[in-house]
Parts: C-alpha cells; sequence; structure tokens
C-alpha cells in the first residue's frame, strides 16, 4: 500500500509538476508578450512624437500623441468653450491630435475652404454613411472623394437656385401659419384676457423647423406643431445621432466597430419616422397617388424626381431617398438654432431688440398674415442681427477638418504646416478672435455689419471692412462644400423672425437667466422662456 501510495504520488508529481511548469511559462510568454507589444506601442509612438513635424505646434502633452485625448474632450461636453481656454493658452494655433491642427486665423478661411477645394474633408465625416448592397455609401455630405462628391452633389444643388427656393415660399407661408395659430391658441395673451403663458422659444422654433423641412421637401408635416411635443421621439434621436457623429468622427475606426460592426450594431438610433414619412412620399409621389402635393407649388421632392430623369445614371430612388433625408436632418436642427440665437441674443440686448422689432413693423405688413420674403430680404439690420447672432453662436460648435494638400500651408505667422496634416478652422473660436473683431468682440453688436454711423466710413472702407468680414464668415461653410441649403435657411430665418416680430411682443420671462447649450456640433439650445401677447 505504501509503495503503491508512494507511486502514485510520484507519478502526480510527474503528471502535475510539467503541467504546472507549462502553465507558468505560458503565462509568463503571455506577460512578456503583453510588455513587449506595450513598450513596442509606446516606442512607436514616441518615435511618431518625435519624428512628427507637427512637435513645433503647441497644445496639450496628451493630444499629441492620442486622439483619444479630444475623443474625451468632446464626451465630457464642453468642447468648443476647453478649444476656447487652449488657443487663450497655446495661441492661434494649437495641436489637438498627432495630426491635427486647430488654427485660429479668420483670414484663412478662403484658402483653407476655398472655391478650388484643393483642402479635401477628413475621415471625420466617414460614420455619416450607410450599408447598401454590402457597400459603404457615403452621403453628399460625408462623402470625402472629389469625383464622387460632385457625381451626387450635381443634381441636388440644381434643386437649390434661387428661383426653385423661392418658390417654396407658400410652404413656408402654411407652415408658418400653422405657427401662429398654436401660438396664439397656446400660448399669445389675446387681447383683454390676460392669459399670457409662458414657453421655451427655442422648443417651438425646433418643432416649426421640423415641420416646415418636412412641408418644403415632401409637402407634408412631421406634426410637431400639432402635437406640441416631440411626440415620436425623433427629435431626441437626431440629437443622439449628433452626439455620435461628434463622438466617432474623432477616431473614425471606432464606427467600424460600433455602428457598423456586422454582429451586433451599436450605433445612434435610427429615426425611422423621419425614413418611413420619406418613403412613403416618394412611393405616393411615383404612383400618382400623392394627395397632398400641389403641382402649383412644386417641392423638394418633386424636383429630386425631375434630377432622376436629367442624372439617369446618378439617381435612382435610394438616391432620392437619401436626398429627402440629408434635406431634413441638416436643414432642420440648424435652422432652429439660428432663430433661437436671434431671438435670444436680440432680447437680451434691449436696445439691438428695439430697433429690429422698428425695422420689421416700418413697411406695415399685415400681422395676421406671414411676413412676405420680398419685404424682409430688404431689412438691412435684420440682415446683420442675423450674421451677427451667427458669429456670436454659430451652430456647429467645431472646427471643420480639411487635409492640407501638395505643397502644403504657410500659415501668416511663416510657420509651415505640411501636406497631408489635417487642419481646421472653427467658426465658434473665429467668431471670438479679438484681433480680427476688435475689443468689442465679446458684444452682440449687429451694427458692425452696418456703415460706421459716426460718418467715419466712406462707401468704399465699409464695403472692403464688410468683404473682410463676409470672407471670415464660416457659418454655412464655405467653397465647393458649401452649405447647398443656405439661400433657403435664410429665407425662412428672415421670414419667420419677421412675421413673430410683425405680429407679437415678446419678452423674456427672466432677463437675467441664460439660456442652456447642449451638444457641439449642432450647437443645440434650450430654456429661451418667454412670454408673447398680440402687438399694442
Ligand atoms: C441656418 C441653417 C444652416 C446652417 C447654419 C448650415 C450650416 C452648414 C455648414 C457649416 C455646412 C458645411 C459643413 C462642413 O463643411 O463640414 C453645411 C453643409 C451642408 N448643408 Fe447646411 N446649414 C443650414 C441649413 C441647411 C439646409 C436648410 C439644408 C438643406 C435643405 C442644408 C444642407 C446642407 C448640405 C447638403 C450640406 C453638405 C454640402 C456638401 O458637403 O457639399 N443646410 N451646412
Amino acid at each position: 500500500m505504501e509503495s503503491s501510495s508512494f507511486s502514485v504520488h510520484i507519478l502526480n508529481t510527474l503528471r502535475i509538476g510539467p503541467l504546472a511548469w507549462e502553465s507558468k511559462s505560458f503565462l509568463g510568454l503571455a506577460l512578456a508578450l503583453v510588455a513587449i507589444s506595450f513598450v513596442g506601442l509606446f516606442a512607436w509612438h514616441a518615435i511618431a512624437w518625435f519624428k512628427s513635424p507637427l512637435r513645433k505646434f503647441p497644445g496639450p502633452f496628451l493630444a499629441g500623441w492620442t486622439n483619444a485625448w479630444r475623443l474625451v474632450l468632446v464626451l465630457r461636453g464642453k468642447y468648443q468653450y476647453e478649444l476656447r481656454k487652449l488657443h487663450a493658452k497655446y495661441g492661434p494655433v494649437v495641436r489637438l491630435g498627432p495630426n491635427l491642427l486647430a488654427i485660429d486665423y479668420p483670414e484663412l478661411v478662403k484658402v483653407v475652404y476655398g472655391p478650388d477645394g484643393r483642402f479635401l474633408k477628413t475621415e471625420f465625416y466617414h460614420n455619416n454613411s450607410f450599408y447598401e448592397n454590402g457597400k459603404l455609401n457615403y452621403q453628399i455630405f460625408s462623402e470625402t472623394t472629389p469625383a464622387e462628391h460632385a457625381i451626387k452633389k450635381k443634381p441636388f444643388a440644381r434643386c437649390f437656385t434661387p428661383t426653385i427656393v423661392q418658390a417654396t415660399e407658400p410652404l413656408m407661408d402654411s407652415t408658418i401659419s400653422i405657427f401662429l395659430e398654436q401660438l396664439d391658441n397656446r400660448f399669445a395673451n389675446l387681447k383683454g384676457q390676460n392669459s399670457a403663458q409662458e414657453f421655451d422659444l427655442a422648443r417651438w422654433l425646433n418643432f416649426y423647423a421640423w415641420d416646415f423641412m418636412t412641408q418644403a421637401t415632401f409637402s407634408r408635416r412631421f406634426g410637431y406643431l400639432d402635437h406640441g411635443c416631440d411626440f415620436d421621439g425623433s427629435l431626441q434621436k437626431q440629437v443622439k445621432m449628433a452626439q455620435y457623429f461628434q463622438t466617432v468622427g474623432q477616431m473614425p475606426f471606432l464606427d467600424y466597430l460600433l455602428d457598423k460592426n456586422p454582429i451586433v450594431r451599436i450605433g445612434p438610433p435610427n429615426i425611422a419616422f423621419a425614413i418611413n414619412l420619406s418613403a412613403s412620399s416618394l412611393f405616393a409621389r411615383l404612383e400618382g397617388k400623392d394627395e397632398k402635393f400641389d403641382p402649383k407649388t412644386p417641392d423638394f421632392l418633386q424636383h429630386f424626381i425631375e434630377s432622376r430623369a436629367i442624372f439617369p445614371d446618378t439617381v435612382d430612388n435610394a438616391m432620392i431617398m437619401s436626398y429627402l433625408l440629408i434635406n431634413i436632418l441638416a436643414g432642420a436642427d440648424t435652422s432652429a438654432i439660428t432663430m433661437t440665437a436671434v431671438f435670444y441674443l436680440c432680447l437680451k440686448n434691449p436696445p439691438v431688440f428695439r430697433r429690429l422689432v422698428a425695422e420689421v413693423r416700418a413697411p406695415a405688413c399685415d400681422p395676421d398674415k406671414p411676413y412676405p420674403y420680398s419685404a424682409a430680404c430688404h431689412l438691412p439690420y435684420l440682415e446683420a442681427v442675423v450674421r451677427e447672432s451667427l458669429r456670436v453662436h454659430p451652430v456647429i460648435g467645431m472646427m471643420l477638418p480639411r487635409y492640407v494638400p501638395e505643397g502644403g500651408l504657410t500659415l501668416p505667422d511663416g510657420s509651415f504646416v505640411p501636406a497631408g496634416t489635417q487642419v481646421g478652422i472653427n467658426q465658434y473660436i473665429t467668431g471670438c478672435n479679438k484681433s480680427f473683431w476688435g475689443d468689442d468682440v465679446a458684444e452682440f453688436r449687429p451694427e458692425r455689419w452696418l456703415p460706421a454711423e459716426d460718418g467715419s466710413e466712406n462707401e468704399e472702407t465699409y464695403n472692403a471692412r464688410r468683404r473682410r468680414m463676409i470672407a471670415a464668415d464660416l457659418s454655412f461653410g464655405g467653397g465647393i462644400r458649401v452649405c447647398t441649403g443656405k439661400s433657403l435657411a435664410l429665407e425662412n430665418i428672415y421670414k419667420l423672425v419677421a412675421t413673430l416680430l410683425n405680429r407679437y411682443d415678446v419678452e423674456l420671462v427672466d432677463p437675467s437667466k441664460e439660456w442652456t447649450v447642449t451638444g457641439t456640433w449642432f450647437q443645440m439650445l434650450k430654456d429661451v422662456n418667454v412670454k408673447i401677447e398680440l402687438r399694442k
């Protein structure tokens, strides 16, 4: 017995011993591999950092090593404000990534976003895409290859000529009329009743903008104005989509692990309601059963269908669907943010507000009707107010990143940025640039867009000053990637602001209260609580 238990012991020792040794050595090997990988990765980053031609540009130390630093900054939700602090600390050029520079030279807007389109969009935009028949499909906005972009944009952009845009005015009028009806019924202090209800103007302008964009796009309103709430959750989903876009764009490969991974999609929510409404409108129209459509007032869908006939090789039904969706997704929140900024910034500056109201009411347009665009487009102070609002609160609070083309870029301070570097200008930052805008940069002063009122400027000097300011304006992008819907957005903003001011006396419920800004790619707004009553 003794000898057999001894043998078992020996055997066990023999069996277990080598296994223990094997597992120990395997663990050691694995640890060694991990350590070597870390050291290798560190060394690779260190060499890249050391050899980088961007090392001469100042910025947070970690930003020069990894884009994850910037991604965390965006996730924390105060990106644009942090960036302002970084420019104050480091100057007009800040290194924000191993291959990314943020540039605060307003005079370079026309170079980086020039009409020649030499500075190409970067992969930051790529997560704005979807798989179609196994192929990744980029939208007009996210397509980075110039030839592909031109093919997609031409049939779309031909639908935004001044004539076509102005012909949408009846669609604007019908939505504005519904808006007025809702404001009258729900909030306005109708004469003598002393029943004014406060409400968040930012929220209602958002409802208006979404309802208008679908009305102009396929002659149907989403219905947010009627419901008075985000009844299907789409508005909140769009906010989440923008959050995904702005965050994942900092490290584009993450999109393949999240939204585009073939196993479990971990992406932004999809806005099924907008997709369904677009699809049902398209098919009703193609089958000739669209009862909402009035051929006397063509909408964008009608023009997109015409584009299919003109560009049969490019435009199919799937492309029309993407045009319908980009119209809504690019046009609604952006317009609402600008309208809200106009009201808030004017109400916070009573002399500006009074001057604007006086200008709007001077032509004696009927306050019971939407303000005609023919009158709204001749209000210079309104134009100045909108420009100034976009300077102080641009819709997009991030840089629009581009690749420096062959030949590199020489900055105004003489430093050279090599080809292949990502650079970007951020309208939120350049809008605060004191050396460009002057000592009153922090003031909301629409007058800066008009001839000096003390007579110190002749026409020539004013025109030169105005041209310089307009050249630095990136609020609608620039060059061949300029916003396609700019004239539609401006017509809508001018008309809506003039209509409301012509009809109502508006005041902030608490003039000392600040608005709330959420988001960075779209600087969304809320908490602009107002009271309105029919004008006295
Ligand atoms: C106040 C309202 C608006 C603002 C401030 C605005 C701003 C911008 C900006 C800054 C860009 C350039 C983005 C970049 O280069 O990364 C852009 C592009 C674009 N916008 Fe707008 N937008 C507005 C309204 C609209 C409307 C109403 C539409 C369509 C109906 C629209 C459609 C587009 C499209 C299609 C692009 C991509 C153009 C391209 O890449 O070629 N936008 N917008």
